[in-house]
């Protein structure tokens, strides 16, 4: 293991600067910055452009661990509530991403507010490391579709998706930090639901298939983590692959609305 941590730390770097050398607007005023361990090399090349480049900018994060990357990187803060310009581009990374770019997301339980942040963008770009290609979501990420749930509901949530097909979902819990349930930036909790092989339908990057908006349909769900990439801008995606290259991906049918 100790061989691999450097390869896949330096799989995401690749993947995070290509994706910004290839995405920063030269006249950006507003950027996304979602959540997780990538992102973090998508801010640190942020930081290595000239000043001129970013000073105008206003960063909008998709959490707290975001924010204060921004804050610490000295790049202006902004604050999706309080922002009402479409973001010039959305940066984030994902746990698995299928052929069309569809992705689960939410591993770190930022999802509510990374979707937000990503429906509000003109485009999205992933950035992630060879670990995250999956041919079919579900298949990849063990733990399954993490769900934002409020925590009155858990309970309630927990037997609907059983009885929906989910194998086994579970509250995520703290770990040794925290006894308990994870809590998330919004005070609520995460269920992460497995499906079986097959039960998310690939879906093409126009359709938004019947069967997972079930999810947002029960009652204390607030939001999950299935990002259709029909439901948002153009997406392109940015893999760190095991042989030091990147894998730049693109949806396969572009729909402008
Ligand atoms: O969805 C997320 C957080 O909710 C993250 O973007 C996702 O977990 C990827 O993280 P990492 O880059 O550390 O693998």
């Amino acid at each position: 293991m100790a061989t691999t941590l450097p390869l896949i730390e330096s799989a995401k770097r690749l993947a995070a600067y290509r994706a910004v050398d290839e995405h920063f607007p030269p006249n950006a005023r507003s950027i996304g910055i979602g959540s997780g361990s990538t992102v973090v090399y998508v801010v640190e090349r942020i930081s290595l452009l000239p000043r001129e480049r970013t000073d105008h900018v206003t960063f909008i994060p998709t959490g707290y661990q975001s924010r204060e990357l921004i804050v610490k990187a000295g790049l202006r803060l902004g604050s999706i509530d309080m922002h009402t310009e479409t973001l010039d581009v959305v940066f984030d990374g994902a746990d698995e991403v299928d052929p069309y770019l569809n992705c689960i997301k939410g591993g770190g339980a930022c999802l509510f507010q990374e979707k937000l942040v990503a429906i509000s963008g003109r485009k999205l770009v992933v950035v992630a490391d060879f670990r995250k290609l999956s041919p079919s979501l579900s298949t990849h990420y063990a733990p399954g579709v993490p769900i934002e749930v409020v925590p009155l509901a858990a309970n309630y949530v927990l037997s609907r998706l059983s009885s929906l097909g989910s194998s086994a979902p579970t509250i995520r819990m703290g770990g040794a930090a925290k006894a308990g349930p994870c809590i998330t930036d919004n005070g609520n909790f995460i269920i992460d639901a497995p499906f079986p092989d097959g039960f998310i339908p690939m879906a093409s990057s126009s359709i938004s298939p019947p069967r997972p908006l079930t999810l947002k349909s029960i009652v204390g769900v607030v939001e999950h983590g299935i990002f259709w990439a029909g439901d948002r801008k153009p997406v392109t995606a940015y893999f760190g692959m095991e042989d030091g290259t990147v894998s730049v991906r693109t949806q396969p049918h572009h729909h402008h609305s």
